[in-house]
């Protein structure tokens, strides 16, 4: 069986991509995900997104870890498939399609290559001592680092997302130095189990976390991590953030084929 699939990025945080519409692909073994994924002996990439059909959605969005197991939202990924779509002709600039966490709104800017992607609202942020942990179709664990270029957030995210506490479920473990006019943050990815360019439900959850800090009201973050620029819109009321935006670059990489 020949399966065609496009890698994608965003930010530095990389997918394979496959319109599983009317492909012969039925299901997707866990170890073959995993094993497309890995960077010597695969394709190489943070996860894996199958686009499919839904009668009520322009398409669903089904997110596959780089460990091969099924994750939950992925935002970088989100708006990776929504530039797909547009490529396979499914969509212009809007759309409205369904992913693990519910139905998501997203635009394509007259850029191009910039997709807008809304994400669940947030009413609940907890803390563990001096860290933040929250939901944003993802569970996030924030930490404020001063120096953070110089931190080794592998070994230090990993000590992290493997902890007592966390072990179980897993979570995703952000570290994030305050630049004044915007925030760099670093990531220890969940089912990728490494550091990632980039990850964007976690700097979502990294701009609701500091915006406690602020008035309420509408706030734009913007962020740097290792794999370029993205930004964060939202309202905020002092308790709720809603109209929460994902904003960034989505570009294709290259296409090719899986024999399988
Ligand atoms: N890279 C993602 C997050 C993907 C999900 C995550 N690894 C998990 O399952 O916990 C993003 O851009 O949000």
């Amino acid at each position: 069986m020949i399966i065609n699939f496009s890698k994608y990025q965003g930010a530095g945080n990389d997918f394979i991509l496959i319109d599983h519409r009317d492909s012969e692909l039925k299901n997707l073994d866990n170890s073959i995900v995993a094993q497309l994924c890995d960077r010597r002996f695969g394709i190489g990439a943070d996860g894996l997104m199958l686009l499919k059909q839904h009668d009520d959605f322009d398409f669903e969005m089904v997110y596959y870890n780089a460990d091969g197991n099924l994750g939950s939202m992925c935002g970088n990924g989100g708006r990776c498939i929504v530039a797909f779509a547009k490529h396979l002709g499914i969509i212009d600039s809007e759309t409205n399609f369904l992913a693990v966490d519910g139905p998501h709104y997203a635009k394509i800017t007259a850029k191009g290559n910039w997709v807008e992607l809304q994400m669940i609202d947030v009413d609940a942020i907890s803390k563990d001592d001096d860290a933040f942990v929250l939901n944003t179709g993802s569970p996030h664990y924030v930490k404020e680092v001063k120096d953070l270029a110089k931190l080794d957030v592998f070994s230090a995210g990993k000590e992290i997302r493997n902890n007592d506490t966390y072990k179980a479920a897993g979570i995703n473990v952000n570290f994030v130095e305050d630049k004044g006019d915007h925030l760099f943050v670093r990531t220890f990815e969940r089912g990728v189990e490494d550091e990632t360019f980039a990850c964007g439900t976690g700097v979502t959850a990294v701009a609701m976390a500091l915006a406690q800090k602020k008035q309420p009201g509408y706030i734009e973050t913007p962020v740097e991590v290792l794999g370029g620029k993205l930004q964060i819109n939202f309202d905020y009321d002092g308790d709720i953030f809603t109209n929460v935006f994902l904003c960034g670059p989505a570009e294709k990489v290259f296409e090719g084929e899986i024999v399988l």
